[in-house]
């Protein structure tokens, strides 16, 4: 047995500069804004939930949470005594906590690189339809939200926490030399890209230490225009581009990489890869990238 997550729910980034936030989220990504019950929090919407990405005013800049859905009550609480078996120490949430996020039930921990993980279930969802500023259309459902990437400090025990402890799946590997992260030249680590549902990754972790907790969280949209309507805002906005158009070599998302307030990266893509887990098995990519995705001297 082990925890039956089912997707990437939201995100919730602590922020010193909420005004550029809400330009970054509003006019560069093209985010619906939504309400929600703390008049200083920013609610962004992408689809029926009610808030996927959460901007807390803050005196820092910095990956506060990550909420991954689970399907019921029953299944949140196995989540709970499958991570007291492990050996993982959890908090339920407040009533406060559970209001501010319009969820029934949550529990929170953090992994062993203080990267906070919020397990829930039971958002809440408008009747009245999305309506984005740029009329994008958002791939989300039994996909969720989208993916992320952390940060963490041993790739090995990492594989381990998340498959292992979480419940996620491999679905493909790339290593990087470890000179890359301050380890001994010739030696390696290793990204790893895991799910939970069609969606190819929802959680891809980054052996390397990160301030801002968090390296990119991915956003797809069903359409190749508007990644490129987006790029056009990314440059009418001044917004720093952090890599180029792309196609990823491992779930062939075609994408960019854009720098957001909060320092780590948003990458905004189309076309990703579903996989069924009966039929897929791991891999390991020899590349980022099958073209594009110049992380270093795309020029502006
Ligand atoms: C390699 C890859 C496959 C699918 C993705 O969705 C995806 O984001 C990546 C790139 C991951 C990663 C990154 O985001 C930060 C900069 C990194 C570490 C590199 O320099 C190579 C891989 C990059
Ligand atoms: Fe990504």
């Amino acid at each position: 047995m082990t925890i039956d997550i089912r997707s990437m729910g939201y995100v919730r980034v602590a922020s010193t500069e909420p005004e550029q936030w809400k330009v970054f989220a509003g006019k560069v990504l093209g985010l619906a804004e939504g309400r929600g019950p703390n008049p200083d929090h920013q609610y962004w919407r992408i689809d029926q939930v009610s808030a996927r990405l959460v901007v807390v005013p803050s005196d820092r800049d910095q990956l506060e949470a990550t909420g991954w859905e689970l399907a019921d009550h029953q299944a949140l609480q196995e989540a709970r005594e499958h991570l007291q078996k492990a050996g993982v120490a959890f908090e339920e949430a407040t009533k406060e906590e559970l209001d501010e996020r319009r969820i029934q039930e949550m529990i929170r921990f953090t992994d062993p690189w203080e990267n906070v993980f919020e397990l829930f279930h039971g958002i809440t969802y408008e009747a009245r339809p999305i309506v984005t500023p740029y009329a994008a259309t958002f791939v989300t459902g039994d996909q969720g939200m989208g993916h992320i990437v952390i940060p963490v400090l041993d790739d090995v025990e990492a594989l381990r926490f998340y498959t292992d402890v979480l419940g996620f799946r491999l679905r493909d590997s790339m290593s990087m030399p470890g000179e890359f992260v301050g380890k001994e030249p010739g030696s390696k680590v290793w990204l790893r890209f895991l799910g939970v549902n069609p969606r190819h990754h929802s959680l891809a972790f980054l052996p390397m230490p990160n301030p801002a907790k968090c390296v990119h969280i991915m956003l797809e949209v069903d359409q190749l225009d508007h990644v490129g309507r987006a790029l056009e805002r990314v440059r009418k906005h001044k917004a720093p581009l952090s890599a180029t158009l792309g196609r990823h070599m491992n779930d062939e998302m075609v994408s960019f990489y854009v720098k957001s307030p909060g320092g780590f990266d948003v990458e905004f893509g189309t076309d990703g890869l579903q996989v069924e887990d009966r039929s897929w098995v791991a891999r390991e990519s020899t590349a980022v990238s099958y073209w594009g995705h110049d992380f270093g001297g795309g020029q502006q």
